[in-house]
């Protein structure tokens, strides 16, 4: 447990004394929502008093924790101090139905809204954006906590440029070595070191279903019980993450639907992987693999539209092998030479013009992205 860890435990035990209860409405006017997630929604408020802008994050305490509420408001009021992470305000309160924390709001949406299915978006912004989460990820990393949920969704934008962009949503945020029950989902940003906990799942749902038709209700007596799969928490999910999430902004699609070893498409890529680590030099070390990849064989097909510099970057952050992946700080060395190759980077230019055009004379349709729409387009 590092000081950090053990500071964020302290503060959650010191804030339950301190939690007030309010009304909303007393002290903030409600502009407009947000956004809303799994565990309740965000609003544009501003504080009635001083005139600022701010969300408000509301949890419904019917299914919230009170701890996992002050988890996820301490460590952004005591350790989101990076210009990339969004930070809690000191207000936190109860209503009769939720949990609120203030933060700062970010007022131009998030990532998931600006990826143009098809198409990404400009390799220029592509490339703030990374450089950004990059200092972000390394400052949770280095006071010992892993963010475990990055995806455009969380990520908000503080102006249509993606000049400034901060990572939020701490709700999944763990210490690192700290043991969590393996989950694994369909989803290319879910890490391949995952699937052993698909296995586990897959039987358990064959025997239930053989159960069901035996017309045992379940939990029958020789039911074998499947051994949940514990994991520690290791910083290369995030650096996972950040190599998918730099795909699907270059590309507006992603490489594989689900990382899982009977896709075809992540098998390719697995192939690609080993053979160039094969021709590569026995070092072990992925600061000491990075400068040499681009010049290893061909990439995989959905890698083919990037440069020997971009097929690095990604060849660092989706390592198949946690303990080889590369670390957020690794990627600021692929920074500001091109990714996209010529035709690729002029076909997309185009796409995006004519899409802009499109947008101009009327049709709305297109011009906003839906990751849903986009998954599984890396088959092909
Ligand atoms: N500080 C903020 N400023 C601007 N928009 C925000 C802010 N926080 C959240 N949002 C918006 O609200 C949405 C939901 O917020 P958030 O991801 O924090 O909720 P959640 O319930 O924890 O979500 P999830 O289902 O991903 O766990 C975000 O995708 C974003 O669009």
């Amino acid at each position: 447990m590092t000081a950090a860890t053990k500071l964020l435990d302290e503060l959650c035990h010191l804030s339950v004394q301190s939690m007030t209860s309010l009304e909303t409405e007393d002290h903030f006017r409600v502009v407009k929502l947000l956004g809303e997630g799994s565990y309740g929604k965000v609003m544009l408020v501003v504080h009635k008093k001083t005139g600022s802008p701010m969300a408000l994050k509301c949890f419904p305490r019917g299914s919230t924790s009170l701890f996992s509420f002050l988890r996820e408001y301490n460590l952004s009021l005591a350790f989101c101090s990076h210009p990339s992470l969004t930070r809690a305000l000191g207000i936190a309160y109860r209503t009769p139905t939720h949990y609120i924390f203030a933060q700062q709001a970010a007022l131009h949406g998030d990532l998931y809204d600006v990826i143009v299915p098809e198409v990404g978006v400009e390799e220029g912004c592509v490339q703030r954006v990374v450089s950004q989460l990059c200092g972000a990820l390394a400052h949770l990393h280095g006071l010992g906590f892993v963010h475990r949920d990055l995806k455009p969704e969380n990520i908000f934008l503080c102006d249509p440029a993606c000049s400034w962009v901060k990572l939020g949503d701490f709700g999944m945020v763990k210490a690192v070595g700290s043991r969590v029950q393996e989950v694994w989902y369909s989803s290319a940003y879910c890490p391949p070191e995952a699937e052993v906990a698909r296995g586990n799942r897959a039987r358990q749902e064959e025997e239930e279903e053989k159960e069901k038709e035996k017309g045992g209700g379940g939990g029958g007596a020789g039911k074998e019980k499947k051994e949940a799969v514990w994991v520690s928490v290791d910083p290369s999910v995030d650096c996972w993450a950040l190599g998918i999430l730099t795909y699907a902004l270059l590309t507006g699609t992603l490489p594989w639907a689900e990382t899982a070893s009977d896709n075809r498409s992540y098998r390719r890529y697995r192939d690609w992987v080993s053979s160039s680590s094969s021709s590569s030099s026995s070092s072990s070390e992925p600061g000491d693999r990075l400068d040499v990849l681009g010049s290893r064989p061909p990439a995989a097909p959905q890698f083919s539209c990037f440069t020997p510099l971009a097929c690095s970057l990604f060849r660092a952050l989706l390592d198949p092998q946690p303990r080889l992946r590369g670390r957020p700080g690794d990627a600021l060395a692929f920074l500001g030479g091109e990714w996209l190759r010529g035709e690729e980077r002029s076909r997309l230019e185009e796409e995006r013009e004519k899409r802009r055009r499109r947008r101009r004379s009327g049709g709305k349709k297109g011009a906003l992205g839906k990751m849903k729409e986009m998954e599984g387009r890396g088959e092909r």
